[in-house]
C-alpha cells in the first residue's frame, strides 16, 4: 500500500515556515490505519520488544494498537503534570518548541526490551528525550518506529545506533 497518498500536507501550520505532515488522514482510513500498523508490529516483533512506549499525543495513537496486536504493555510518555505518580523527567527541544517529558519513575523494568513509537521523527528531540527516559529506568531501547521521518531536520544524528524504522520519507 502507498501508505503516503493517505498523509494530509497544510501549510504554515502551527506557524509559519512549517509544513505540517498530518496523520489523521492515515487513521481515519481502516485500512491504511491497519497496514501502517501491521508493519511495525512485524517490526517489534523482529526486536522482541516487551514493551512500548509512547510520547502524548501522537505516539498513543501509533504505539497503543502495535502493543494490543502483540499482547504486550504500553508506558505513556506525558507532558508535566499529568501522570499522577511520582515521575522522572527530560527536557528536550523541537521543530517550532520547546518542552519537558514525563514518565512514571516504575512504567519500565530494568532490564525490558522497549519499542518506542510516534507519528512522526522530525528534529529527535522527542525520542530522545525519550530514549533518556527509558534508560534512566534500565530499559533497554531495541527499536524506534515512527510512520514519518521528515529528512533534512536529520532525527537520526541524534539517535547515535539506535534502529530505527520509518515506514514514509519526505
Ligand atoms: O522529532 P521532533 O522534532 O521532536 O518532533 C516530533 C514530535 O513532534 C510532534 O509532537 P508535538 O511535540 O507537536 O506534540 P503533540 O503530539 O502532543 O501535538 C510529533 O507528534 C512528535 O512527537
Ligand atoms: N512538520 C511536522 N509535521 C507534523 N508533526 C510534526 N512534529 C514536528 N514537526 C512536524
Amino acid at each position: 500500500m502507498d501508505l503516503k497518498q493517505y498523509v494530509t500536507t497544510v501549510e504554515n501550520w502551527p506557524k509559519e515556515g512549517i509544513t505540517f505532515r498530518d496523520i489523521t488522514t492515515i487513521m481515519d482510513h481502516g485500512p491504511a490505519y491497519k497496514y501502517a500498523t501491521d508493519q511495525i508490529v512485524e517490526y517489534a516483533k523482529e526486536l522482541g520488544a516487551e514493551i512500548v512506549v509512547g510520547p502524548e499525543a501522537r505516539g498513543f495513537i501509533i504505539g497503543c494498537p502495535v502493543a494490543y496486536a502483540l499482547e504486550i504493555g504500553f508506558a505513556p510518555v506525558r507532558k508535566p503534570g499529568k501522570l499522577p505518580r511520582e515521575v522522572i523527567s527530560a527536557d528536550y527541544g523541537l521543530e517550532y518548541g520547546k518542552d519537558t517529558l514525563t514518565m512514571h519513575n516504575d512504567a519500565i523494568k530494568p532490564g525490558q526490551k522497549v519499542l518506542i513509537c510516534d507519528d512522526l521523527l522530525a528534529t529527535g528531540g522527542t525520542v530522545e528525550a525519550t530514549v533518556r527516559l527509558v534508560e534512566q529506568l534500565g530499559g533497554q531501547v531495541v527499536g524506534c518506529a515512527f510512520l514519518i521521518e521528515l529528512l533534512e531536520l536529520n532525527g537520526r544524528d541524534k539517535l547515535g545506533d539506535l534502529n530505527i524504522k520509518t515506514l514514509i520519507q519526505y
